[in-house]
């Protein structure tokens, strides 16, 4: 995949435990002919505390713990929702926004709670995702994409994870979760960021040793 012969990469690791990240690298790898391993397959591996402020922040401390903890090229994904009307919450505490139990169903109801009253037009919002690719002991890069939308007053669909449920897509006038998996990933957040990776994939590597 990404290019270049003598660099060709056969299997990446996504330093994830969200089995709907899994899902989504796995079908937008596929076509590059590359299998997705995640932290689903490391169970040993070391938790990442999510103590940055921003996305990238939070991406770079995931890769590079697992980079060095493996001794392997590692790609992790910080995501999240912004929604304008919650001045941008909530944020980098998206996937823990109703408690570190870390549910989607309540997560939800937080944010249309909060969101009561609140009319269509003023409730945009966006996807964001910050993928860093740490070289162990050597570099990590980031690159973010996002996805921009409406907050729905009810949930609609069962595709995708999180809050995709309640994302409006207005070019599809749709909620995410309505969208199929091939077109959720070629909106995405996670899409557009991994097209922004592609191009610069080759530039991350100084040596071909460093390519597993
Ligand atoms: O509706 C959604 N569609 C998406 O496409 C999406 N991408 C991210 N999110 C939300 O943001 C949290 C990430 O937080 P996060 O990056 O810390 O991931 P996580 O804690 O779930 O797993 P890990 O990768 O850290 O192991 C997730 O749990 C979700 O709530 C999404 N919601
Ligand atoms: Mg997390």
């Amino acid at each position: 995949m990404f290019g270049k012969s003598g660099r060709t990469v056969k299997e990446v690791i996504i330093a994830t435990k969200n089995a709907g990240k899994v899902k989504e690298f796995q079908t937008l790898f596929a076509e590059k002919g590359v299998e997705v391993k995640s932290l689903l397959d490391f169970e040993n591996a070391p938790d990442v505390e999510e103590t940055g402020e921003t996305f990238a922040e939070n991406a770079i401390l995931k890769a590079e713990t697992i980079a060095n903890y493996l001794n392997k090229v590692v790609i992790a994904d910080d995501s999240g929702l912004a929604v304008d009307a919650l001045d941008g919450r909530p944020g980098v505490y998206s996937a823990r926004y109703a408690g570190e139990h870390k549910n989607d169903k309540e997560n939800i109801a937080k944010v249309l709670e909060e969101l009561k009253g609140v009319p269509f037009e003023k409730r945009t919002a966006r996807f964001h995702c910050a993928l860093a690719v740490a070289v162990p002991r050597q570099r990590t890069v980031v690159v973010e994409g996002t996805c921009e939308g409406y907050i729905a007053e009810t949930q609609t669909g069962t595709n995708g994870f999180g809050y995709d449920p309640i994302f409006y897509v207005p070019e599809k006038q749709k909620t995410m979760a309505e969208l199929s998996k091939e077109e959720k990933n070629k909106i995405s957040h996670r899409a557009n960021a991994l097209k922004k990776l592609e191009k610069i994939w080759d530039e991350i590597f100084d040596t071909e040793e460093q390519v597993k």
